[in-house]
């Protein structure tokens, strides 16, 4: 009796519970742990195991502890459990007086790969078995399936796409596209002047401006005796013999020539790089090449591409919407390509057709999408599973073009699919790719030392800020918090720069931050007294927003939002009196609702409906929401799904949003959740003023933590 699999199974499900009942174990892990354990008495038909082990007690009771294990991590974010980073000490978490007796009479984890592939419960995938182990990886089954799916669509789509491309055309285009503006260094020539720049800023700018990456085979004294000289625009173009193309790198201008080439690219940058302007003029190359080679149906209609744009958000695509409008608005094209492309973008769940209450979506492989170019914006913030379904869905000969920012916190659900894709940015291109790519662009590339990865091709990175510039605190701020370099951060706060403040946590600066937002907020209240339209009033809140990386306590989300809302009550800009709902109050959802079009991350505000309701004489107090199309809508708070209060919110939440001032504060004590791309996630959303509350210490260390999440899926694709 003492070796009976399922008392074995009984007792390890029972400590289990207990670590449920302690709220250190989600019932969701207790209960796939349960549902494993059954499976794992069922020992693998006709295999060596069933003969020889058949059910071995051991191995019942490691597979159970590892699927909760492996559930556990998948909450945590990672796609699967490492078994090699296994720390006994610290399983879920648990300080080890409490994570050693779990493990009991089990084995070193070094030996775990061993005894799983024993259990009925594991397999390689071949099987359907809840759990898939692969190598020193293991996953939940429908995990593993995601990853392999996207691994597989992925290495697909990055090897083909240009067929059809016409090269001679496109490099023309491309030239045509990216030709150099000459304003923007005019400008600042203009600027060093009254300044009284000397050569050397002249020269900085001239490289900085033109993208020079061979400095030293110019002719300086040459280029400085015309720019010294140059009183228009115009008369900087002698600088196109002077600074030959040759010399200079566009990275927008190859990020294009990247997407023209493969069905799948990526183009990441940091805020302001210019993915969206860049993205609009390769829309308008693959509109103009279709124009050009003016294909018509059945019918003698022009075949022009089908375009779709997406974010993961409502927010993210009510932003893309207006960057893209305006992009494709100041592009130097004909009317007839302008108007080919698309402005609309709308969420991925509404692309995929997402039906009430159920996980899958309208479109899959079997009823796949009608387009031939998506354009997913934001995409860091894009999971494992959403990814998988949005390519499960892909047409086979749609061209796929993600955009977003690899140095942003991962997505909220498991993966970090743009960061391991993202990690092959520094292999280089293939010989053929070099090749193409300079044919596209008349630049000259390194080629790849070794052979890069599958997706190599696809992929660029965009460095510079055209939002931020050389003087901007918030983009030096960004810069050294992705070095991982506390020293450096410290230096920028040290040279004093306008855009940003930093505030030592305390009382006196907690009171002040608290003092601030109330100044910030009572714009968009006045907004509201003085009788302004629901667009403009949201319009007004999205302009500032108090950041916390935490949700509990006096420095998170919940008690900051109480504060707030006392501090608005008392100064007289808000009423709430016993009322969860008064004139005022925003709110954010935080539950999808497919019929109202309300999704998790959208943030409405209170106000009283302009008409009154003719059986009571009053207006309705409605809760008003930006829609991705841009319209308003007002829903009355009783159907209103899932939501929080939000003068605070979290980084995470605030990810594919910006906003003029931006408010942030850090916990005084660490914990792991404060990494370097939370941080850096929260003061890129800073357009214009970022006002820091955190200890220096908490910074520091925060910025040296990197976001670790376990996924096989860069080693599918190496
Ligand atoms: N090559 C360029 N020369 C001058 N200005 C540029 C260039 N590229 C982009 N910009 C300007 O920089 C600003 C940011 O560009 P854009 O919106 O395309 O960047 P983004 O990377 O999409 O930004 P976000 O991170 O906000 O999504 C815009 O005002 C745009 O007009």
């Amino acid at each position: 009796m003492e070796n009976h699999p399922m008392l074995n199974h009984l007792e390890t499900l029972a400590n289990l519970e207990t670590l449920v009942r302690q709220g250190s174990l989600r019932p969701l892990d207790h209960q796939f742990a349960k549902f494993v354990a059954l499976s794992s008495s069922q020992p693998v038909v006709g295999s060596q195991a069933e003969a020889a082990v058949t059910i071995d007690p051991q191995v019942s009771r490691l597979v159970t502890l590892v699927a909760a294990l492996a559930s556990y991590e998948l909450g945590q974010g990672h796609v699967c459990l490492l078994l090699s980073q296994i720390d006994t000490a610290r399983l879920f978490g648990l300080p080890s007086k409490l994570s050693l007796p779990l493990l009991d009479d089990l084995p070193e984890p070094h030996l775990w790969q061993a005894l799983l592939a024993q259990s009925g419960a594991v397999s390689d995938g071949s099987r359907a078995t809840p759990l898939v182990m692969d190598g020193e990886r293991v996953y939940l089954n429908r995990y593993w399936q995601f990853e392999q799916l996207v691994a597989s669509q992925l290495r697909l789509r990055a090897q083909g796409g240009g067929n059809d491309l016409q090269p001679e055309l496109m490099a023309s285009k491309l030239d045509e596209l990216f030709a150099r503006d000459y304003r923007y260094l005019f400008a600042a020539l203009q600027q060093l002047e009254q300044q009284g720049g000397t050569a050397q800023d002249r020269q900085r700018e001239v490289c900085d401006k033109l993208d020079v990456v061979t400095s030293s085979a110019l002719d300086w004294t040459a280029i400085d005796a015309a720019l010294v000289v140059a009183d228009s625009v115009e008369a900087l173009s002698v600088l196109d013999t002077l600074v030959p193309a040759e010399s200079c790198l566009n990275w927008q201008k190859v990020a294009a020539a990247v997407a023209l080439t493969r069905q799948f690219a990526v183009i990441s940058g940091g805020p302001g790089t210019g993915k969206t302007t860049t993205v609009a003029k390769l829309l308008a190359a693959l509109v103009t090449q279709a124009l050009q080679r003016n294909v018509r149906d059945e019918q003698g209609a022009l075949l022009l591409p089908d375009i779709k744009l997406v974010a993961p958000t409502g927010k993210a695509a009510a932003r893309l919407t207006e960057s893209i409008g305006s992009a494709v608005d100041s592009l130097a094209v004909d009317d007839v390509v302008k108007s080919n492309i698309p402005t609309q973008s709308s969420t991925i769940h509404r692309l995929l057709g997402a039906i009430p209450n159920r996980v899958a979506f309208r479109h899959n492989h079997e009823n796949p999408l009608h387009l031939d170019v998506l354009v997913v914006d934001e995409a860091s913030m894009v999971d494992l599973p959403m990814m998988a379904r949005l390519l499960d869905a892909l047409p086979a000969h749609a061209k796929l073009i993600l955009l977003g920012d690899r140095d942003q916190l991962a997505s909220v659900e498991a993966g970090a699919v743009l960061g391991d894709i993202c990690g092959f940015a520094e292999q280089g291109y293939t010989t053929e790719q070099s090749q193409l790519l300079g044919q596209l662009t008349g630049f000259r590339f390194q080629q790849a030392q070794a052979a890069p990865s599958a997706v190599a091709d696809s992929l660029c990175m965009l460095q510079k800020s055209y939002r931020f510039h050389a003087q901007s605190g918030i983009g030096q701020l960004a810069k050294a918090i992705n070095s991982g370099k506390p020293y450096l951060v410290e230096l920028v706060w040290q040279k004093g720069f306008r855009d940003i403040q930093f505030y030592p946590l305390g009382s006196e600066s907690y009171q002040t931050m608290i003092t601030n937002v109330v100044t910030f907020y009572s714009d968009y209240l006045d907004a509201i007294a003085e009788g302004k339209v629901p667009g403009d009033v949201l319009k007004a809140f999205a302009q500032v927003r108090l950041l916390c990386a935490v949700r509990e306590g006096d420095f998170g989300v919940t008690g900051l939002n109480q504060r707030i809302e006392r501090a608005l009550t008392r100064k007289g800009k808000i009423a709430p009196g016993d009322e969860t709902w008064y004139v005022g109050r925003p709110v954010m959802i935080s539950q999808n609702d497919h019929g109202l079009g309300l999704y998790n991350g959208d943030i409405g505000i209170a106000m009283y409906d302009s008409e009154v309701d003719p059986q009571t004489g009053n207006r309705k107090l409605r809760v008003y929401f930006e829609m991705p199309d841009g319209t308003i809508r007002g829903v009355l708070p009783s159907r209103l799904p899932e939501h929080d209060t939000v003068y605070a919110m979290t980084i995470h939440k605030s990810q594919g949003s910006e906003f003029a001032d931006t408010l942030m504060v850090l916990p005084p004590d660490f914990s792991p959740i404060l990494t370097r791309e939370l941080v850096y996630t929260g003061v890129t959303r800073a357009k214009s003023k970022l006002y820091m509350f955190a200890t220096h210490e908490v910074l520091k260390r925060s910025v040296t933590m990197r976001t670790e999440r376990a996924s096989g899926l860069a080693s599918l694709l190496s």
